[in-house]
């Protein structure tokens, strides 16, 4: 379980992550999702005590990182995969690893198999990784200590699509297994298949989170009628917002039920009623990351 409380990290005048407030749990992906500068590396950074916080604290199964006796045993790290050592293979890479954490050298080559390296790759210097590979060592090293929790900052770049599918299925299994996982992302898409929870941050402050299920309920609904001008009139006049989208469709912020229920009581027949799929997820994570409305905050579902 990983728990931030109230987490703020200033740089000088600038306010990098402000009051940020969450948890991961155990048995779900949570992804932790925000545009670029949004403070994400910061707030994990923080988790992982490279940066101490300026206020507030985060905890990773109920201690502070520095607490922990042996953290790699605990939690899986992977923010910088061109971080590692240049100058040694893959495999002296993870044997320095196992090493300063008392495992076997087995560990060494089990974590080597399961994502994927093979013996000539581990074989070879990590200047001459792609960053695929790269990626691929940085998971193989979060998970040589058997943690129960992986803080994954954006473990997708570099991976080809057979790379991310990979990855997925391995957070999947990771979290099914009872693991807690929090990774980060700048792109909805990568992050919606995998993440059962959201964190959205923008401008350093959580505008967004819940389940993905509460999140896209909150994105709205869509809505098509023989007669959208009709169907048009009667939202408006129950007080409803509506937009009209490229495709003829009405998109609304009220619930599924609700505009069912003016449909009915104005007589209008529906061709199709359904909650918002992931464009309007797409449309709300835009809006509420935009630089000009920092204010905006949704929790749950209760957009
Ligand atoms: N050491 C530092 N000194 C000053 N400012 C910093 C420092 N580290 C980060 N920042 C600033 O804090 C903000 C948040 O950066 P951070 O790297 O946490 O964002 P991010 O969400 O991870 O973005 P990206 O998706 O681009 O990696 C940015 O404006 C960045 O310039």
């Amino acid at each position: 379980m990983i728990t931030i409380d109230s987490l703020s990290k200033r740089y000088g005048g600038f306010l990098a992550v402000d009051d940020v407030t969450f948890t991961a749990r155990p048995g779900r992906v949570t992804g932790f999702l925000g545009p670029n500068g949004a403070g994400k590396s910061t707030t994990m950074r923080v988790m992982v005590g490279l940066t101490p916080a300026t206020h507030g604290e985060a905890t990773i199964n109920g201690r502070r990182f520095a607490d922990l006796p042996n953290p790699g045993r605990e939690v899986g790290v992977l923010l910088d995969a061109s971080a590692q050592h240049a100058g040694r293979t893959g495999r002296d890479v993870l044997k320095v690893a196992a090493l300063t954490m008392g495992l076997p050298r087995t560990r060494v080559e089990e974590s080597l198999a399961r994502v994927g390296l093979t013996d000539d790759e581990a074989s070879r210097r990590v200047r001459d990784y792609s960053l695929g590979m790269r990626q691929r060592l940085g998971i193989a090293a979060a998970l040589l200590g058997d943690p129960s929790v992986l803080v994954l900052d954006e473990p997708a770049n570099g991976l080809d699509p057979a790379g991310i599918r990979w990855m997925r299925d391995l957070l999947r299994t990771f979290a099914d297994d009872g693991g807690t996982v929090l990774l980060s992302s700048h792109l909805l898409h990568e992050i919606e298949v995998i993440a059962d929870d959201l964190v959205v941050i923008g401008n350093g402050r959580v505008v967004a989170r819940g389940t993905k299920a509460e999140l896209l309920a909150a994105a709205g609904t869509v809505v098509r009628a023989p007669d959208p001008d009709a169907l048009t009139v009667a939202l408006q006049a129950a007080g409803l917002s509506v937009t009209r989208t490229p495709d003829h469709a009405l998109h609304t912020e009220a619930s599924a039920e609700m505009v069912g229920r003016v449909a009915l009581s104005a007589g209008i027949p529906l061709l199709e009623l359904r909650a918002s799929d992931s464009a309007g997820l797409e449309e709300m994570f835009l809006q509420l990351t935009a630089a000009s409305q920092r204010e905006g905050h949704t929790e749950g579902a209760a957009a």
